[in-house]
């Protein structure tokens, strides 16, 4: 225990070292951060910007790899387009932003490095924890702020199968959950879900790519009322339309306070 707490300490007194030396050579500008936080949406930034003054740069698991299909690429291909506009001739940044996505949030948010490692060190994400590409859960979220909306592309991987041949409820209901908390996060702050309601109206065949659709339906004081549809890729075919509510919380909830 003793030694663990020192750890901590001395983890802390590392990671502030290293900040105030960043700060002291005014280090906090663009042109020294890594490329991909430069394209993020501030939300983002504020959860992600303590990976970069700590030496390791972890792995964004939403960038394309070897086992996205061309479906998957295309569709991934078309939303990141939208993330950038041209006008008058100049590059500027448009309404959709692609969200990076980690194995440990805690981890790579402001702060939470130590914390991550006196609170099960070996924890991973649920949805990113199966190492081999395709597997598992292959996805991306984009997220449009101006209209409070997001669409996640999602490869169902061999691993995640329920019916034969098909993705399982509760791999479909992971990723609804997902992606509406997501969205919740980044409209509300910290929220986690209170309720959410699933109607599966057709089976999703294993790897096959689907659209998972997410609005904002409403706040209400602490409450987040998302919607969402899966559909096929070409959006004809409903594979499930759910509802979430999600509750602001205060961090300290994560603690048992
Ligand atoms: C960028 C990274 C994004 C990562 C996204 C990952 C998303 C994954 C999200 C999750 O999976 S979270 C894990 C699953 N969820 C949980 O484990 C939550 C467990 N439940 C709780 O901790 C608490 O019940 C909860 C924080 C949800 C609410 O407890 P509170 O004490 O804060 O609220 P309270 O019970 O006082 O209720 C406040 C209001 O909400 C209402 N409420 C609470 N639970 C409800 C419910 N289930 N259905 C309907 N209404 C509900 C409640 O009636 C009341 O309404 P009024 O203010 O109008 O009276």
């Amino acid at each position: 225990m003793l030694r663990q707490g020192l750890y901590v300490v001395r983890g802390l007194y590392r990671d502030g070292l290293k900040l105030i030396r960043l700060a002291g050579q005014q280090s906090f500008n663009r042109a020294h951060l890594p490329a991909s936080y430069c394209h993020q949406p501030i939300g983002v930034r504020a959860l992600t910007m303590s990976s970069w003054p700590f030496s390791s740069k972890p792995r964004d698991y939403s960038l394309p790899n070897e086992s996205w299909s061309p479906e998957m690429q295309k569709l991934y291909d078309h939303y990141n387009a939208l993330c950038e506009v041209e006008e008058e001739g100049e590059k500027k940044r448009g309404a959709w932003w692609r969200l990076p996505s980690y194995n440990r949030t805690l981890k790579y948010a402001t702060g939470g490095r130590c914390l991550s490692k006196l609170l099960q060190a070996k924890a991973r994400l649920f949805t990113r924890n199966i190492e081999e590409p395709g597997a598992g859960f292959e996805y991306v979220v984009f997220l449009n702020k101006p209209e409070k909306s997001c669409v996640c592309v999602f490869q169902a991987g061999h691993l995640l199968e329920g019916p034969p041949g098909h993705v399982h409820g509760g791999a479909i209901a992971t990723m609804i959950d997902s992606v509406t908390g997501t969205l919740a996060t980044y409209l509300s702050g910290p929220v986690m879900t209170a309720n959410l309601n699933m109607n599966y109206r057709s089976p999703i065949p294993l790897g096959s790519v689907v659209l998972v659709h997410c609005a904002l339906e409403k706040v209400e004081g602490r409450k987040t009322f998302i919607s969402c549809r899966v559909t096929s890729s070409d959006r004809a075919k409903l594979h499930t339309d759910a509802t979430g509510l999600f509750l602001t919380i205060n961090v300290g909830h994560l603690f048992g306070a």
